[in-house]
């Protein structure tokens, strides 16, 4: 097959692959090592992982990774407001998938609080992050065919607050229009400037999408995924 080309900003790697389990092994591959130099220098790591269907195969490379997985916390990007046992939950994506293996010993930081409505539940889950340490190491995105990455949806009245948060926020709720789900996300401010930053992508349409939102990389709000349009972005793609 033939690799796609796509023209994007000086500075963002654009990484074909010819099928999910390559991107996914490679991403692995990279995201371990950054993980392992970050654990060398600084003692501790946080990785950031998206939910969806996309990085499923890239959690089981991942999770079977040798490193000191004790000394790094996981956390999800964004969650959907549902129970775990709930088939659309990350969480329980996340613990079936990633939290595996070696990686069972990562310390995972919740999104979530059982039993709780989404707006009770934010102090509790903006107190949890304040041990957050940021910048983030690692943060691995997806993307939606609106343009939404991580739960910054661009259909959300909460939008501009996501991307500008008052007080430092650092989860918000978010109820996008035409969504399923109530969502909590980690803001832009929070998401932004991690030390690796990988876009991890799949299929034909998401291609498409991709270069729309790099035609107009300063007009965030109507595709919130430009805000990670920029040197030092991978972008991992797969048919
Ligand atoms: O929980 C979520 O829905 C997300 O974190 C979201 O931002 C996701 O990454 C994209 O919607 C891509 O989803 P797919 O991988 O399913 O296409």
């Amino acid at each position: 097959m033939k690799k796609p080309e796509l023209k994007l900003p000086e500075g963002v790697s654009f990484l074909p692959a010819t099928n999910a389990r390559e991107a996914a092994n490679a991403l692995a591959e990279e995201v371990a090592a950054v993980l392992s130099s970050r654990l060398a220098l600084a003692g501790t790591a946080s990785l950031v992982v998206s939910g969806g269907t996309t990085p499923v195969p890239f959690f089981q490379a991942l999770a079977r990774k040798e490193l000191d997985w004790s000394r790094v916390t996981v956390l999800l990007a964004d969650e959907r407001w549902v129970p775990e046992s709930d088939e659309a939950s990350n969480t329980a994506l996340v613990k079936r998938h990633l939290l595996q293996h070696h990686a069972s010993a990562a310390r995972y930081l919740s999104l979530t609080e059982p039993g709780e409505g989404l707006d009770q539940a934010l102090p509790v889950i903006e107190q949890r992050l304040e041990r957050l340490a940021l910048p983030l190491d690692v943060l691995v995105l997806g993307m939606g065919n609106d343009g939404h990455t991580a739960s910054l949806f661009p259909t959300a009245q909460e939008l501009p607050h996501a991307l500008s948060p008052p007080a430092n926020q650092r989860v918000m709720a978010m109820r996008p229009s035409g969504q399923p789900y109530e969502r909590i996300t980690l803001t832009l401010p929070v998401l932004q400037n991690a030390g690796y930053t990988a876009l991890l992508v799949k299929g034909p349409d998401k291609l498409a999408t991709l270069e729309q939102a790099a035609r107009a990389c300063d007009q965030v709000a109507a595709m919130p995924v430009r805000a990670f349009i920029k040197p030092g972005l991978k972008v991992y793609w797969s048919p």
